[in-house]
């Protein structure tokens, strides 16, 4: 066959892949008419795990490897379960069905909010009328005086955190909340003709961008900034001058209707930048029950004591789960708050309206904002063992050393991005020795993901080049999310620390480096969990490590490099609450039985030095034995 015969071929059956996915999902609609019929939840986890295993037991016989079958196959099942919910919620309010729909937003076309709007209204397969804006509240108004059925507010980013206006702005409008929805966000520097990056003398831009891609402006010191009211404006602006020594900031497909080309990429400070938009409608939406729902709340509790303690215990109390707590300050009072709450829960459910009544009786004010379909899916795994679900009871003793059982009594567990330390399973880390390429660290990953491991740990500093660590930071963080694997690189100065602190998901905290009271102070005020290695004298890793945890981060666990003897090993663990990993070494057919005893004597995670060609003979049978008996 030659190219062209090859690719005809490819075409054919790209072509039979979409008419399957196509029949797929008219088949997931039945499902869903099937199950309003006989009311059961849209969401089937324990279908979707058998569901995965089949398939990827199925694709490794067709050559097809465990990490692309799963992520392909989230993809459809994310479009399945959003496809059922918007046909039952369209189904349940009937006069949402309109052959146009109009919505306004922020902006432009090709601003951010645009492109959120157009995402949200596509489901309902009619025409779309926009509502250009230049203030929120004049979405308000837009909604309010019935020129517009709905309006698309930002209200937080994953960078730049929440956007209050639009908060303050919800205290006071008679809208309610119908929806949400979550928009990638990737700024690219925009520009009109043919130009590069050192032409440029002016951006334009929106502040709350700016404020995101802060770190990449830095490095232009000579380029003036101009604010516009919303990014897409100023990529009109850019492309009504057509000169190459102004740009615009916003996002490609944005300026692609605006006949802009990005000339950088991913701009922002941190690359994985979501903002999440509410939707707000003149009348309240109900929601499905067979679908996850959320409910948006406002309140205000009186200034004594305890006041807000009490609202959430009322909460926890109907087993209601939080998912945002925001507080604002009440205009015209300065020494009282709103607080703007997100629950997962449906406003109708018997357990919600409890807790509302109950809520109503100890508020000074409390208004529901709306009750709407979670956009949230998030993604099925297929079960590796239960998790402990052993709580935690902090005993209040000042004077007891933190890291000691009598001051904790329970095993410490740690959220190692998506992963735990310090529950049933151990965490397996495996450490590359030397920055490899960006080749060999997908390799690395690969074979880490697929021996079962959870942590991706390489040097990223170890040439003392900041700027260096910097990329390899991103390069890593960005390799183990494709992978699905928590990311972890040793520091040991506090620049290093903050930076890592960005970027991953675990640091390392290097022994024997100067300054290194500043260090452990910086790693105790750093939100991030952290692996302290145990030194020959363990009392004086266990002081360093009560003056992290007095500092306020108590995601820590130790690490002993030196193996121990086991009885010291168990010593350890009655004395200290902190979890505990061992760094592998040696014979390498030894290790798995190695870990395996260490896994009986309580160690909870291992940590394995991998170079190179190493690897093969090595990951896999040690988490075979770890994870398999
Ligand atoms: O089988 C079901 O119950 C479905 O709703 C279909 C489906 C799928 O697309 O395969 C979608 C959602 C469920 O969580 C499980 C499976």
């Amino acid at each position: 066959m030659n190219l062209d015969d090859i690719r005809t071929h490819i075409s054919r059956l790209d072509s039979e892949l979409l008419t399957l996915l196509a029949k797929r999902k008219a088949l997931s609609l039945d499902v869903a008419r099937s199950k309003l019929a006989n009311p059961r939840p849209i969401r089937d986890q324990e279908r979707e795990q058998a569901l995965l295993v089949e398939l990827i037991n199925q694709g490794r016989q067709l050559g097809l490897d465990a990490h692309y079958v799963t992520r392909i196959y989230h993809t459809i099942i994310e479009d399945s379960v959003l496809s059922q919910q918007a046909l039952l919620q369209d189904l349940l309010n009937p006069q949402d069905k309109a052959p146009a729909i109009s919505v306004a937003f922020l902006g432009l076309t090709g601003s951010y909010s645009n492109l959120a709007a157009r995402k949200y209204l596509s489901r309902f397969q009619a025409s779309i009328i926009e509502h250009n804006c230049e203030t929120f509240q004049q979405i308000l108004d837009t909604v309010e005086s019935g020129q517009a059925q709905y309006g698309i507010l930002p209200i937080e980013n994953t960078s730049s955190g929440s956007i209050n206006d639009v908060f303050d702005l919800m205290q006071h409008t008679s809208l309610s909340i119908v929806g949400e929805l979550t928009q990638p966000i990737e700024h690219c520097l925009l520009v009109a003709v043919d130009t590069d990056v050192s032409q440029l003398k002016t951006l334009y831009t929106h502040p709350q961008v700016y404020q995101q891609c802060s770190q990449y402006l830095k490095t232009l010191p000579g380029v003036k900034v101009e604010f516009c009211a919303a990014s897409s404006n100023a990529m009109e602006l850019v492309a009504g001058l057509k000169r190459p020594d102004v740009g615009a900031m916003g996002s490609a497909d944005g300026g692609e209707l605006h006949g802009l080309r990005p000339l950088v990429r991913g701009l922002a400070n941190q690359k994985q930048n979501m903002t999440r938009f509410i939707v707000v409608a003149r009348k309240p939406i109900e929601v499905a029950e067979q679908i996850p729902a959320k409910t948006s709340f406002i309140m205000s509790t009186g200034q004594q004591s305890g006041a807000l303690v009490e609202a959430l215990l009322v909460l926890r109390g109907h087993d209601i789960t939080m998912t945002k707590l925001e507080s604002r300050p009440i205009i015209g009072n300065p020494w009282e708050e709103m607080f703007y709450v997100d629950v997962a829960a449906n406003v109708n459910s018997p357990e919600m309206q409890s807790a509302l009544k109950e809520l109503g009786r100890i508020t000074r004010f409390i208004k529901v904002l709306g009750c709407y379909p979670s956009a949230e899916v998030a993604p099925t795994r297929i079960p590796s063992g239960a998790l402990s679900q052993a709580g935690n009871t902090p005993r209040a003793e000042a004077e007891q050393p933190r890291h000691s059982r009598a001051y904790k009594a329970d095993g410490s567990r740690l959220q190692i991005g998506r992963f735990y330390l310090g529950a049933r399973e151990p965490l397996l880390v495996a450490m590359l020795g030397a920055w490899p390429g960006r080749q060999q660290l997908q390799e690395d990953a690969r074979r880490l993901k697929e021996s079962g491991g959870q942590v991706l740990a390489a040097p990223c500093f170890d040439n003392g080049d900041i700027q260096q660590g910097l990329q390899r930071l991103q390069q890593l963080r960005e390799v183990a999310a494709q992978f699905d694997l928590a990311a972890m690189t040793a520091v040991g100065k506090v620049e290093e620390l903050n930076r890592a602190a960005e970027y991953l998901d675990l640091l390392l905290l290097q022994p024997d480096q100067p300054q290194r009271g500043e260090l452990l102070i910086a790693a105790g005020r750093c939100t991030r969990p952290l692996l302290l290695p145990l030194q020959p004298d363990t009392a004086a890793s266990l002081a360093e490590a009560d003056l992290i945890l007095k500092e306020g981060n108590q995601q820590l666990a130790l690490l002993d490099g030196q193996g121990l003897p086991l009885v010291e090993l168990l010593a350890l663990q009655q004395q200290t609450h902190l979890p505990l990993l061992s760094r592998l070494e040696g014979e390498a057919s030894l290790l798995p039985e190695l870990a395996h005893a260490l896994k009986e004597a309580g160690v909870q995670g291992f940590c394995i030095e991998l170079d190179g060609s190493q690897q093969a003979d090595t990951l896999a049978p040690l988490a075979q034995r770890l994870y398999r008996g």
